[in-house]
This record gives C-alpha cells, structure tokens and sequence, in this order.
C-alpha cells in the first residue's frame, strides 16, 4: 500500500443513499402540490417523476400480492379512477423514512398513532389513503422497475 491507496478521510461512515417509491394514490391527487414540497423539505432528492392513470391490468399487477382479498376490486378500481404521480425519492434510509412519513395503512390509526403523517392529514379510509410506500429495500427495486421500466435501482448507483 502506497500513499495514494491512504483514504483522505477513514473514519467517515459510509452513508448509503437509498432509493423508494411514493405513489400520491387518486384521492390526493389534487394536493400532489404540497405533498411534494413537503418530501423536498424532509431531505428527499426526487430522481424520477411521472404522471398517469393506470390501467386496471396496471393496477392488478402492482398489488398482484393482494389478489384475491374482499377489497382487491375496490382497490383496483380505486387505483383506476384518476391520475396518480409516481415519485422515486432518495436519500440515506429512504425506505424506512418515507414509511414513517406516510404513516399507518388506515387513515384513523394514522391520526391516532401519528397525527403528522401524510395519510392521518390526506386519507379518509383504508383503501383511500392518500399515499403508498414500498415496505422495503427490494420492495422498493421491483416497484421502480415496475413504474420506471430499464431505470436503475439504488445497487446500481
Ligand atoms: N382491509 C383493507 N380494506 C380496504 N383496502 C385495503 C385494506 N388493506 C389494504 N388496503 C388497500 O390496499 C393497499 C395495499 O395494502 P398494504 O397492506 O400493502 O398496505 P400498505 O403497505 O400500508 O399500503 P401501500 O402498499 O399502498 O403503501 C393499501 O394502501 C390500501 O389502499
């Protein structure tokens, strides 16, 4: 080992930018505004971004896990009724951090449990629920190949 292989700085950590998917679902559409500037304002780098309305096949396989389920045609139809934006956001622990921000997947447990989360202010009830967040780190890769097909995952950064 030489003096260029010392690093510079060998007691920094490694920080490890993560990358998830946000969905403002059709019941939040029209605040998809302030919904965004509030994910810039927690840190967040949105590195991707698009606006559609998914087709009911679209929306069978995104929530394929949930097939079969009493709400699975409601929700289905739900995801079909308007516009929807897909964000990936980035950041060290996005995964986890962007749960948090969500909150809890029915909006009465989020205003009980976490008052300031986006789906105790935007829901209104349990297929309603104003966002969605990929549960973890490979959630979160098939779900931005799903939305973003040939982009690249946070492994690949
Ligand atoms: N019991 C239920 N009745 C009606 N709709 C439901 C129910 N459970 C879940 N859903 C709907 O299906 C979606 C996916 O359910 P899941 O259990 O994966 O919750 P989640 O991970 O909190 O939500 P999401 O995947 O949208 O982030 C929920 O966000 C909600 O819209």
């Amino acid at each position: 080992m030489d003096d260029t292989d010392v690093p510079l700085f060998p007691e920094a950590p490694a920080v490890t930018v993560e990358q998830t998917l946000a969905i403002i679902k059709p019941d939040a559409i029209h605040f998809a505004d302030e919904i965004v500037e509030e994910i810039k304002s927690r840190g967040f780098t949105i590195t991707q971004k698009r606006r559609l309305r998914l087709s009911p096949e679209q929306a069978t396989d995104f929530y394929a896990e949930h097939y079969g389920k009493m709400f699975f045609p409601s929700l289905i139809a739900f995801m079909h009724s308007d516009d929807i934006l897909v964000l990936v956001l980035a950041k060290p622990g996005a995964v986890q951090e962007w749960r948090e921000m969500i909150g809890p997947t029915h909006p009465n447990k989020a205003r009980q449990l976490s008052p300031e989360s986006l789906r105790a202010r935007y829901g209104t009830d349990q297929t309603r629920n104003a966002v969605h967040g990929s549960d973890s780190y490979f959630g979160a890769e098939r779900e931005i190949r799903f939305m973003f097909p040939g982009s690249k995952s946070s492994g690949d950064m």
